[in-house]
């Protein structure tokens, strides 16, 4: 009789859990492969077609087998030209050739609409105010450790909340009490240099001191560094962006967390140290007067605050979330725009002396001054160029909140958008038979630098949601390459290796070692 109850419950309990193992089963079939299977076809219906994914990773594998045979066959080819497409985005390239410039392709179970065409492009935005675009759910919690509910992030009415208040505080007017942050910290780079050439060598990583300095400048233009607290959080968010680094490599895969489950977790707790640190900084002058002498981005937001307007109010979390968007924002993409130039200069010695003739001429033995930095006309000709050739962000991402019609297509609710501005701003359809070659004068005369169409030239994004610091890139970089150029010559180390690659950024994979000659 016992026996019969025993193996009564045995059963029942083998049922439920077959039953469990039956539903997680047919859940996981639907949401892995059925759902993303229908949602193919769907796209098909509205007109887009693409490379053939292969659910649960989409087109993941082939992505990086591409990759991976494009990273070891570039380790001898020549840079001469600046055709970077191919190499940096070698799956991209390869599947332009079979479906265009307007594709479908998969991460994981997510679709993403490919855009490297520039009138689609321009159709689409006209569409879709900036507002009621959408940023890619499936980036959200790579992204929250970095950017929180920052203005990279959010949407809707809350988007315009936060750019009313932040924009402002980009303005020339208000920059120019940054211009002082920027010399002192390029000035204590110079220094090491110096210290570091005068002991005999004088080949330096200007990558990683750039880099460094860059972030420095950026902590300190942004949340200020005079106290501890400043300090730790510089700290941590290197720390962070290092971890994060190489965390989203399966995005969209069902479970892709788990593959990098350590670094996650170590980034959601490094977020959060940060975000306390942060959040007594800033609690800490809301209640001082300090707010009114400090005049970095967090004062001149904090000023801004004390005004009784509800669409123009932030919350301390806002605050502590936008802190970490510059930081994110505007660091790396500002020192690699610096790099990268160095890197064309030293390959160019023609435009290397003209941009000095130009600072001795404009600035002569001056002090820096905002004003007269508006003078140097070539140096912008040769940012532009800089920015055109390796733009910092490579591409620009947005998610469709509702189905938009372009044309006889429709973008269907929901579908990621990956704008590949590397593609676009090397196609030779848009700039010509010299698209890959350094020629800075294309941008003498024309803000679009002779592009046939205006979204051609995308290194800061486009629309209302274009990049809200440039104009603290702009003055960072004038200052930062006057007075490396007043100083120092820079020529190719023979232990360059080009081999720019994509990894969030467009970086060099191996530091862009020069040889630095002091003038
Ligand atoms: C060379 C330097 C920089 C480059 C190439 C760059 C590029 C970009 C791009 C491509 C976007 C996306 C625009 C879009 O979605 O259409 C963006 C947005 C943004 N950038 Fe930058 N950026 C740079 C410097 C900075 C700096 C210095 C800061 C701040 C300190 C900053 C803060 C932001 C913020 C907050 C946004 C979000 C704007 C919004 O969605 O309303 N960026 N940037």
């Amino acid at each position: 009789m016992v026996f019969l109850v025993l193996s009564e419950s045995v059963v029942t309990i083998m049922s439920i859990i077959f039953a469990i193992c039956l539903w997680l089963l047919i859940t996981l079939t639907y949401l892995w492969y059925v759902l993303p299977k229908q949602k193919l076809e769907h796209l098909k219906r509205c007109g887009f077609e693409g490379p053939i994914p292969c659910f649960p990773f989409g087109n993941i594998k082939e992505m990086n087998m591409k990759l991976k045979s494009s990273l070891s066959s570039s380790f001898s080819s020549s840079f001469e030209s600046h055709d970077i497409h191919s190499t940096v985005s070698p799956y991209y390239s390869s599947w332009q050739k079979s479906h265009g410039k307007i594709f479908v392709y998969w991460l994981g179970t997510e679709p993403f609409l490919y855009i490297a065409d520039a009138e689609f492009l321009k159709k689409i935005s006209t569409k879709v105010l900036a507002k009621t675009w959408g940023k890619p759910s499936v980036f959200r919690n790579d992204r929250d450790p970095m950017f929180g509910k920052g203005l990279v992030m959010i949407e809707g009415n809350d988007w315009i909340r936060h750019r009313h208040v932040i924009a402002p505080a980009f303005s020339p007017l208000n920059l120019k009490a940054m211009a002082n942050t920027i010399v002192e910290s390029t000035r204590k780079m110079i220094d090491r240099w110096d210290s570091q050439i005068n002991g005999g060598n004088h080949e330096i990583d200007v990558e990683r001191e750039i880099i460094t300095t860059a972030g420095e400048i950026i902590a300190r233009a942004s949340f200020g560094m005079g106290d501890e607290h400043g300090k730790q959080v510089f700290e941590k968010l290197r720390t962070l962006q290092m971890s994060l680094f190489k965390t989203n490599r399966y995005v969209g895969v069902p479970f892709g967390k788990f593959f990098t489950l350590k670094k996650t977790l170590e980034a959601k707790k490094l977020g959060e140290e940060i975000d306390k640190l942060l959040f007594s900084i800033i609690t800490t002058r809301m209640n001082s007067h300090e707010t009114q002498t400090q005049q970095d981005l967090l004062g001149l937001l904090l000023q801004e605050n004390h005004q009784v307007d509800e669409c123009k109010t932030l919350t301390i979390q806002e605050f502590v979330d936008e802190c970490k968007t510059f930081f994110f924002g505007g660091y790396e993409t500002t020192a690699l725009s610096i790099t990268w130039t160095l890197l064309l200069l030293a390959m160019h010695q023609d435009w290397q002396n003209q941009l000095r003739d130009e600072i001795k001429e404009v600035v002569g033995n001056n002090m820096l001054d905002i004003n007269l930095l508006a003078g140097l006309k070539k140096m912008k000709w040769v940012m532009n160029e800089a920015l055109r050739l390796y733009p910092p962000s490579p591409n620009v991402q947005r998610q469709a909140r509702e189905d938009i019609g372009v044309d006889n297509l429709i973008v269907p609710k929901g579908t990621n958008i990956w704008i590949d501005v590397v593609a676009l701003h090397h196609d030779m359809a848009l700039w010509g038979d010299d698209a890959n070659k350094f020629r800075p004068e294309r941008f003498m005369n024309d803000v679009n630098g002779g592009c046939n169409h205006m979204m051609g030239y995308l290194p800061f994004g486009f629309g209302g949601r274009t990049c809200v610091g440039r104009n603290l890139t702009f003055l960072e970089y004038k200052v930062v390459l006057t007075l490396l150029l007043s100083r120092f010559s820079f020529k190719l180390s023979p232990c360059y290796h080009h081999s720019p690659t994509i990894m969030l950024s467009l970086r060099p994979s191996y530091g862009i070692p020069l040889i630095v000659q002091p003038l």
